[in-house]
Order: structure tokens, then C-alpha cells, then sequence
């Protein structure tokens, strides 16, 4: 059987052509490869996707070879993913540098120009690095999460814009019933937030609630890890385990992610909600289970139903209640709550006497388009209560630098660092991830026929 590739790796080097010949080598061996040559729009990427591996260059100015910009998107890469994992590109002499970044936290270098099976060699020990770190900071957040559970009902969400009201109320009537419900809502947008709050205060909150990311289950993965396994039914298989489906019997299963999940995995899914029971692989005796189960996704589930991409009666199945989260940009009257809410945790946290953030800092950030959401302003804060002298924060506590702040809407492309083609290259990226990779459908998505897609795709490199 043909091994299905792991890894998404992204490379940003200003070389093209490095690019190019890396990028046409690594899918071979990687389930994704994205190049890029402006570091600028990083933030941006890493928004959108959850790269395992980053490569990255040390110089991108023609004619500087200090790695002084090397080192601030290292730093800015692991602010914003304390869990990634850098792998450096670095030219023949440059090896301190390298040393001294990998003290700063990057992973590995590679020298240029290199060679195929050295550079995959480093890449899959960075992989395997990668998947430890998301383990233990799996592990810490879980640990974190029990804490909190304990001694909060629902006053951890903050919001009293309409739509947050609205929220509330569905909240209230629908948490002690055994509904099914999706929560729809972009990324960091508090999916997750209220579907704890709902087990909170539904009548199984002394019972588990079990948490499932399905879009970073493999495939071939989904069963075992769902419905459990039979010891020996396969080479991993060192003992007999209990399913998520079956941890979570008496409480709740969260199905975060549901939209990113294949089509016959969708069957399989949609067959053990219909039936209440699931049968271990390699066993043979189905086990009733009895859950209320809770799904999200930041996908547009309904459109996909329309395309054929997601089934119509699985969505039935699990959307009896569906419930939008507004994103942040749509509620800015949260944003100063939100802002002191999050000072004031962090002000505790790292021992700091913040009262609350100013009003110029408030105003600066309703402009915002925060595309990262709720998690993106409460990181912001976080780092900025930890580098502010200020007792009010100010704008300039925030890291608003321009270049990694796009504003709202039409001013998001007139930033030094963005264009109209890095704006359209994110689109298609987007477009085709959400199709994979089917070009009809993405060129249908963004409006565009399929040959001017294809001269997009080539233009760009993607
Ligand atoms: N209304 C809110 N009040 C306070 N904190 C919030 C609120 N909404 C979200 N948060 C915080 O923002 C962070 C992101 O929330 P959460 O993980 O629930 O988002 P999500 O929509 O599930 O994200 P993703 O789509 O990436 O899985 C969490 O730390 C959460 O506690």
C-alpha cells in the first residue's frame, strides 16, 4: 500500500529558483509545499495554516548578509507559534550565524546550495521534532483546560455586542437539552469556548467532554483513534483502546474541524452517529455509546454541501442547533472588553501592574482586521503586557507595526509589505486548499476561468 504523506513545509527565500527546484523535490515527500519569497506576508500564512516545518532564509535585502532579518522573523515566527519548528537556509559561511539562531530557538540549518537527501533527512527529523512539541503542548493545554474548568461556569466569555447576546441566549435554551449542535465561525473566533460552556451547563457536566481535532487525524488514523482498536488489528496496535466515541460515552464528544474531514470518513462518522454504537477495528462487536455531541468549523459548510464536498445528511445529522460566532472584526464594541479581560489575566500572570489599555490603543485596534480573531488579540495582548513600561497600554505596545497589521478591508492592500498579489496569491492558496487542489472548483470559487487560474498558478510559482 502506497504510504500517505505527512507534513506541510513551508519555504520563504527570496530565490525563486531555489523555490522552484525545492518545492518540485519536496512534494514528492511532503502532503504539502508552500514557497513564498516575501517574509512580510508570514504572519498572514501562518493565520491560515499550521505549517509543521518552516525553512527559512536569513537575508532577504539584495546585498546584506548580516541575518539580522533572519533573526526578527525567527523571532516573530515562534511568537506566533511557540510550537514551530525553523529550519534555517543559510550560504557557505554563514555557519555562526546559523549557531547563533538556533540558540534563539530555530531548529537546524542547511547549508546552500544542498543536497536532496540531506535537506529531506533534516526535514524529517524536523517533523518528527514537530510532532513531540504539539504533543506536550497538547498535553500542557489539556492540563490548563482542567484547571479552568474547575472553577468557571461562564463567566470566562467576554461579550456584550448583539450578536454575543444573541449567542448567549441559544446558549442558555439549548444546553440542557441533548441537541446536536455546529458551531460555525472563523478561526479563534471561541468555537471551542462554548462548546464548553454548553457541557458546562448541560445535565452531563460532571461526565467528559472530549475533544477531537479531525482535521489533524490521518486517515488511516480516523478509526482507530474514533472508534477505538482491538489489540494486533494493526502493526501499532501494541493493546486494546478505547475510541473517542467511547471516552466520551455518558458526556460529550467535540468534533472540532468537521468540515476538513474526507468524504468516505464522512460515511463512516455519519453511520456511527446513526446507530449510537461503534464497532472497534478488529472486533467484531459493536458497543452502544451515548454522547451529545458538538461540532465546529470555520468552513463554509453549507456551500460545500452545495458542492458536493460535504454530505447533506451528515450535516442534518449534527447541525440540530447551529449556532454563527461573529467574527471579532464584526463586534467592536467586545474589543475593550476583551482587551481589559485579557490585561488583566496576563497583568496577574506576569505580575504586572497594567490598569487597562488606553484609548488611542483601543481605537488603533477597531481598525484592525484581526483575521486571527479573539486567540490573535489575546497573544497580542499577552506580549504586550509582558513588554509595556506603560500602566496604560498604548499603541505602540501593541507590535503594530505596520507591515504585520493589514487594516480592515481595502487598506489591508495598500501596506508597505502587501500587495494586490500577495492579497491574490493568499486567495488562491485558500481556494485550492479548500477544493484540494481541484482547479475548476477553486477558479468557480474566486471567479476566474480556469486558464487565467492556471496562468495565476504559474505566475506565482503556487
Ligand atoms: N468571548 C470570549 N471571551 C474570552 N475569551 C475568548 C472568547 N472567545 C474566544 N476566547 C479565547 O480565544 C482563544 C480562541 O478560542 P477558541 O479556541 O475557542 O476558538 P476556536 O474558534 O475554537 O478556534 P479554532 O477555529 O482555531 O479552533 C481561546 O483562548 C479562548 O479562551
Amino acid at each position: 500500500m502506497k504510504e500517505q504523506k505527512t507534513g506541510k513545509i513551508l519555504i520563504v527565500d527570496d530565490n525563486e529558483d531555489l523555490l522552484k527546484a525545492a518545492k518540485i523535490y519536496l512534494k514528492r515527500h511532503f502532503a504539502q509545499v508552500d514557497t513564498e519569497t516575501n517574509p512580510g506576508i508570514l504572519p498572514i500564512l501562518m493565520a491560515n495554516e499550521q505549517y509543521d516545518v518552516i525553512m527559512l532564509d536569513m537575508n532577504f535585502t539584495k546585498d546584506v548578509s548580516s541575518g539580522q532579518e533572519g533573526f526578527y522573523w525567527l523571532d516573530r515566527i515562534l511568537e506566533m507559534d511557540s510550537s514551530a519548528v525553523v529550519v534555517l537556509i543559510t550560504a557557505y559561511g554563514d555557519v555562526n550565524t546559523a549557531v547563533k539562531a538556533i540558540k534563539e530557538g530555530a531548529t537546524d540549518f542547511v547549508l546552500k546550495p544542498w543536497e536532496n537527501e540531506k535537506l529531506l533527512a533534516t526535514l524529517n527529523a524536523a517533523l518528527q521534532l514537530r510532532q513531540t512539541k504539539l504533543e506536550v503542548s497538547e498535553l500542557k493545554n489539556q492540563q490548563q483546560q482542567i484547571y479552568r474548568d474547575i472553577d468557571s461556569k461562564f463567566k470566562d466569555i467576554i461579550g456584550q455586542s448583539d450578536p454575543m447576546v444573541k449567542v448567549f441566549e441559544t446558549i442558555e435554551r439549548v444546553a440542557g437539552t441533548d441537541a446536536n449542535i455546529l458551531i460555525l465561525g472563523e478561526n479563534g473566533t471561541g468555537k471551542e469556548l462554548i462548546a464548553r460552556a454548553i457541557h458546562r451547563n448541560s445535565k452531563r457536566y460532571r461526565e467528559a467532554f472530549v475533544s477531537v481535532d479531525l482535521g489533524s487525524i490521518t486517515p488511516t488514523l480516523f478509526e482507530s483513534e474514533l472508534f477505538g482498536h482491538k489489540k494486533g488489528s494493526f502493526t501499532d496496535a501494541k493493546e486494546d483502546r478505547a475510541g473517542r466515541f467511547e471516552q466520551a460515552n455518558k458526556g460529550t464528544l467535540f468534533l472540532d474541524e468537521i468540515g476538513n474531514l474526507p468524504m468516505p470518513l464522512q460515511a463512516k462518522l455519519l453511520a456511527a452517529l446513526q446507530n449510537r454504537e461503534v464497532t472497534r477495528v478488529g472486533a467484531n462487536k459493536p458497543i452502544p455509546v451515548n454522547i451529545r455531541l458538538i461540532s465546529a468549523t470555520n468552513m463554509p459548510i453549507h456551500n460545500m454541501v452545495y458542492d458536493n464536498s460535504f454530505r447533506q445528511d451528515l450535516l442534518y445529522r449534527i447541525n440540530t442547533i447551529e449556532i454563527t460566532l461573529p467574527p471579532l472584526r464584526d463586534r467592536l464594541e467586545d474589543i475593550p472588553l476583551l482587551a481589559d479581560h485579557f490585561i488583566s489575566i496576563y497583568g496577574k500572570k506576569y505580575n504586572k501592574d497594567i490598569r487597562k489599555a488606553g484609548e488611542a490603543l483601543i481605537k488603533r485596534m477597531q481598525k484592525y482586521h484581526w483575521p486571527g480573531n479573539i486567540r490573535e488579540l489575546q497573544h497580542s495582548i499577552e506580549r504586550a503586557v509582558i513588554m509595556t513600561t506603560h500602566s496604560v497600554l498604548q499603541p505602540e505596545d501593541l507590535f503594530m507595526s505596520k507591515q504585520l497589521l493589514p487594516e480592515r478591508n481595502e487598506e489591508m492592500v495598500s501596506l508597505d509589505h502587501l500587495n494586490i498579489e500577495d492579497v491574490e496569491k493568499i486567495l488562491i492558496r485558500k481556494a485550492l486548499q479548500k477544493h484540494n487542489g481541484h482547479i475548476t472548483r477553486a477558479a468557480d470559487e474566486l471567479g476566474l476561468t480556469r486558464s487565467s487560474l492556471y496562468r495565476r498558478l504559474e505566475r506565482y510559482g503556487l
